[in-house]
């Protein structure tokens, strides 16, 4: 199987980097600056438990020449558009695309784009970024990748991905009812976002802070709403778990979007939290706390664009 990572950043370069030492076949299509980098130093990946190196097969769009089996897509959600003509030479027949974006709107824009056939769902779990010097870090032990078809069967070729996914030094797996998983990524990430990044400050900062577990609640409670609506049928016990990790005193957990936030860096608004009040417009549901999430976050783009 011949695998396109698309974008060599913190969660693309993590699972194709260990996909690549576990000797798979794996490129990754990247612009130019990171294909120089990656091309003259290497593709180095910190993890807690030491440092992995690896001189990656890399392509640039102009370079594509011909379909590949699997597309691992890796790039920020408001990176989308711009790969998605660079993809057109990359997508055979047969070739599956995999997202592993945050949010859901992207499996609509590939499927309109590329055929819904062509598209499965995906999600991943890690703390990842990378450093000053391009090195993606791995900021904890989470490292796990789940892939399904949208319509939960076992096809043959969602059964080879799995052997492709299996044993490359991070928790794959296979999951029957993918898209309910997306959605409760979703539960997680955008309560998750909308706390620390709204409040600037990790879960245990905002849960220590006076209203602050009623606050998590709340927003919790919002994200829950909208999912519904869209037809999720709520698991208690991954709820209340949610509601356990977001509301821990102790926890120094943040989302990606509040790293990136904190950086000064472009952020996922739109895609994580936008889309959850245009749902909630639509379904006449109040969410006044991501409301205030969303406002938070334009205001923080608008000046970081006029900066
Ligand atoms: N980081 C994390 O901990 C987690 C992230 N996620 C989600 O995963 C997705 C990817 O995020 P993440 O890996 O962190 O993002 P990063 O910013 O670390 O990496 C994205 C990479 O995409 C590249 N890219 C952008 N546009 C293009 C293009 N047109 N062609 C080729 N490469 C391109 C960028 O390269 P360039 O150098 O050229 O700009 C960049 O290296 C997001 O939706 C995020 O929310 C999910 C779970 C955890
Ligand atoms: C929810 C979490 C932490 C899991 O990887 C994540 O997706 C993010 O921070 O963007």
């Amino acid at each position: 199987m011949r695998m396109l990572v698309v974008g060599a950043g913190a969660t693309g370069g993590y699972f194709g980097g260990r996909l690549a030492l576990a000797g798979r076949d794996v490129t990754f299509l990247v612009r130019g600056k990171r294909a120089a980098t990656l091309r003259s130093e290497g593709m180095h990946i910190i993890t807690p438990s030491g440092e992995l190196a690896l001189q990656p097969q890399v392509v640039e769009a102009k370079e594509i020449t011909k379909p590949y089996d699997v597309i691992l897509i890796a790039v920020k959600a408001f990176a989308l558009d711009s790969v998605l003509e660079a993809l057109t030479p990359a997508v055979g027949d047969n070739t599956l695309i995999m997202p592993i974006l945050n949010g859901i709107k992207h499996l609509e824009i590939l499927a309109d784009r590329f055929g819904k056939n062509a598209v499965i769902g995906g999600l991943c779990k890690i703390a990842g970024t990378l450093d000053d010097k391009g090195r993606i870090v791995q900021l904890s032990h989470l490292h796990e990748l789940t892939y399904g078809e949208p319509d939960g069967s076992a096809s043959e070729r969602i059964t080879r991905l799995d052997q492709f996914f299996q044993g490359a030094g991070f928790i794959a797996r296979l999951s029957p009812n993918i898209i309910s998983e997306m959605w409760e990524k979703w539960l997680l990430l955008a309560s998750l976002g909308a706390i620390t990044c709204l409040m600037r400050g990790n879960i245990g900062q905002v849960a220590s802070a006076p209203g602050g577990d009623a606050f998590a609640r709340g927003v919790i409670n919002e994200v829950l709403a909208v999912l519904v609506s869209l037809g999720y049928v709520r698991r208690e016990e991954y709820v209340e778990q949610t509601i356990g990790l977001l509301t821990q005193k102790e926890s120094v957990q943040t989302s990606s979007m509040y790293r990136d936030l904190m950086q000064g860096y472009e952020i996922e608004a739109d895609q994580v939290i936008g889309d959850l009040v245009a749902i909630a417009d639509r379904a006449e549901l109040p969410v006044p706390l991501l409301k205030a999430t969303y406002v938070n976050l334009c205001v923080y783009r608008t000046a970081r664009d006029n900066a």
